[in-house]
Formats: structure tokens, sequence, C-alpha cells
């Protein structure tokens, strides 16, 4: 993504090469902050308080925690340790233990500098490949928001829910690089942002991203969507994944349930948007399986915000006293979503489906 006309990937090497840096998302919209990780406690640190966010952007952010650790201490204890602390993080995202297990499985074998440099190396690999992927994600995805096109003579209208672009991922996106590829070779697309509570991640990230890359967009309340689709308002629905099971079932941010069951209501097709690394090969039943991260109640009873002079609040919007729960993902059954859109191609959300496309998992999957 370009931001004041310099590209910048999510996460990178800082470059006296012993540190990690990260573009804080804690401060976006209003500020845009690079910040530098030297600790694996900061890698923690920066995953649990959503410095850094998304699946696959956790998953690359914690690779770089264990590099930071071995770089203090390659021994198999420290190893161990690190991979305990970046686990224990976020529960939800399956990108998470994904690399946590990739890079754990690749130092194992080693030691000393040798260690270090493969972590380094793992790291690196990681963020190459989600940068790939998600940009055949976004040719894949590009073709339906084309064919609308074609089929309708005019500007496409894509609804999606929280973030699932460039900052949610090393670069491109899963949901929004189809809208960025679509954009770029000159297809109309326009964008309703779900501003999606609490934490704002629609209304302050995915605003902020498509803003930045001159992607027209409306940012609607989180209930505006089913009225929107009711109205004959949306063509389509893109969203992103933080853990897809194997037969289809989606993890995904609170309230893309809703916006699921709405889109069927009124024949609106709903994708979800993924790379390989979020498919859980081992789960079955989404609903049943899955974890559910539940964060602090202060991000539903309170907001934070700027005023007029730059000047950051935080107020509490909740009647004073009144408890607040605050589930931050739910499952939309596979019935609900109208295909998959990955790196290998647009398959149905079914174990048919995604099999088809990853004979090579599901065949080691099934061993
Ligand atoms: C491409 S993964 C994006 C996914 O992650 C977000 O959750 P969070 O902001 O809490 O990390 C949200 O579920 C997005 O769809």
């Amino acid at each position: 993504m370009r931001i004041h006309g310099r590209h910048y990937r999510t996460i990178f090497p800082a470059e006296d090469g012993a540190g990690v840096s990260i573009i804080d998302q804690t401060k976006l919209p209003f500020a845009f902050e690079i910040a530098r990780l030297s600790t694996v406690e900061e890698a923690a640190t920066a995953i649990r308080d959503m410095q850094v966010r998304g699946a696959p952007l956790i998953g690359a952010t914690a690779a770089y925690g264990i590099a930071l650790a071995m770089d203090a201490d390659a021994s198999d204890e420290a190893l161990a340790q690190a991979v305990r602390v970046l686990g224990a993080t976020r529960p939800t995202a399956v990108n998470l233990h994904w690399a946590l297990s990739r890079v754990e499985n690749r130092l194992a074998p080693l030691s000393g500098r040798e260690r270090v440099r493969a972590a380094w190396t793992e790291a690196e690999a990681i963020c190459d490949e989600d940068v790939e992927q998600n940009h055949a994600i976004g040719a894949n995805g590009a073709r339906l928001l084309a064919e609308i096109h074609a089929k309708t003579g005019r500007t496409v209208n894509v609804l999606t829910h929280c973030n699932a672009g460039w900052l949610a991922t090393v670069d491109w996106g899963t949901a929004l690089s189809p809208i960025y590829q679509a954009h770029d070779a000159g297809i109309p697309v326009h964008v309703y942002v779900d501003e999606t509570r609490p934490r704002n991640q629609g209304a302050a990230l995915t605003a902020y991203e498509l803003g930045a890359h001159g992607v027209p967009h409306t940012v609607v309340v989180d209930n505006a969507g089913g009225h929107l689709m009711q109205h004959g308002k949306v063509d389509i629905c893109f969203v992103g994944s933080d853990r897809t099971t194997a037969s289809g079932d989606v993890c995904n941010k609170i309230g893309t349930y809703l916006k699921a069951l709405a889109a069927r209501d009124n024949d609106v097709p709903f994708y979800v948007t993924l790379p390989v690394t979020t498919i859980d090969w081992s789960l079955d039943d989404g609903l049943a399986e899955i974890p559910i991260e539940e964060r602090s109640a202060r991000e539903v009873t309170n907001l934070v915000g700027i005023d007029e002079d730059g000047a950051v609040h935080d107020v509490r919007v909740v009647a004073p006293g009144s408890p607040a729960a605050n589930p931050a993902f739910d499952v939309t059954p596979a019935r609900l979503v109208a295909g998959l859109v990955t790196e290998r191609g647009i398959c149905p959300a079914s174990r048919e489906g995604i099999a088809g496309l990853y004979p090579d998992y599901t065949r080691s999957a099934a061993e």
C-alpha cells in the first residue's frame, strides 16, 4: 500500500537489522506511526493489544517474534517459551498457530547462529508468501467484480465487514485485494464499509486504506447492511476469515454471520476471501470447535476518538454500572457462503470444494 507516496508492507525488518518495524494500527486513522519491536515480549504485546491485527499479519508478527527471541537466546528453552508466550496472545486466528508451528519445526533441529538465521529467513518467507497469496486472491476475486460490471454496465457495489485489507495482512489484504485490483484495472467499484463495532476496524482502518488508494467508499453503521441489501444497493459481499474449517465454516469478526444471513435473504452473493494459511484442516464443525476470543468489556463501554483540536479522548458511552460482553468473532455456517476466494481459485464452501483446490493438503491432513 502506498502511504504518503511511499510503499509500505505492514511489517518489515528494521533498517538496523536488529528489530522489526510495524505500522501501529492503534494510532490509525488519525496518525500514521511506525513502531519498533525489539523483543518477543514486545511482539506479543503488539498482537494482544492489536497494534497489529488480522489473521495473516498476526501470523507474520509471531514469526518475527520468534526471530527476536532467538536473537536474545537461541536455546531450546527460549524457543519453547517464545512459542508459548506468542501462542497465548489471541486464540481465534489460526494463522498465529500455523506460523508458530512452521517456525518451531524449522528451528528445532538447528542450533546457535544457524537457528537465529533460519528464524529470520522463515519469517521473511512467511511474509513474502502472504503477499503473493493475497495478490492471487485479488486476481481471482476481481473476476467476480468484472463479471458483475459486464452484466450491469455500472459501478459495482461491494459490502465488507471489519478490515480484511492491507492492514490485516503483510500487503494487498484478502477481502480488499479484489477491490484494489478491479479498481486499478478500471472497473468502477464502490465499497460500503461496515464500521464494525466495537473496535471500528472498518470505520478506522478499511476506510483509511480505501481512501489512501482512492477507492470510492461509504462508511455505514453495522446495522445498515441488511437495509442496503433489501434496497438492491449491494451487488456482492467480500469478507475475510480468521479461521475456516475443512468443511467451509467461516470464523470472522463479530457481525459477519448477521451479514451473511441478510445476504442470503436478499440473494446477495456472500464471498469469503482467505489464503490457505487460514484453513484449519483439523476442524469440521466451526460453531462447536473454533475458540471465540472474549475481549475486554471496556472496548464496548468506551469509544476512543479525537476532537477538532486533534486531542484523543476515551469516553464512556454505556450507562454507568452496566456490564458489557464482547465476543470478538462469530461463525458463519458454510451453507451461507457463496464461495471461498483463495490464492488457488474460487471454490464452494464445502469439504469437497476445498479438497478440490487443495488435494495436497487434504491428503496429508487425512494421514
Ligand atoms: C484477513 S484476516 C482479517 C480478519 O481479522 C480481523 O479480526 P481482528 O481485527 O480482531 O484481528 C477480522 O476478523 C478480519 O476479517
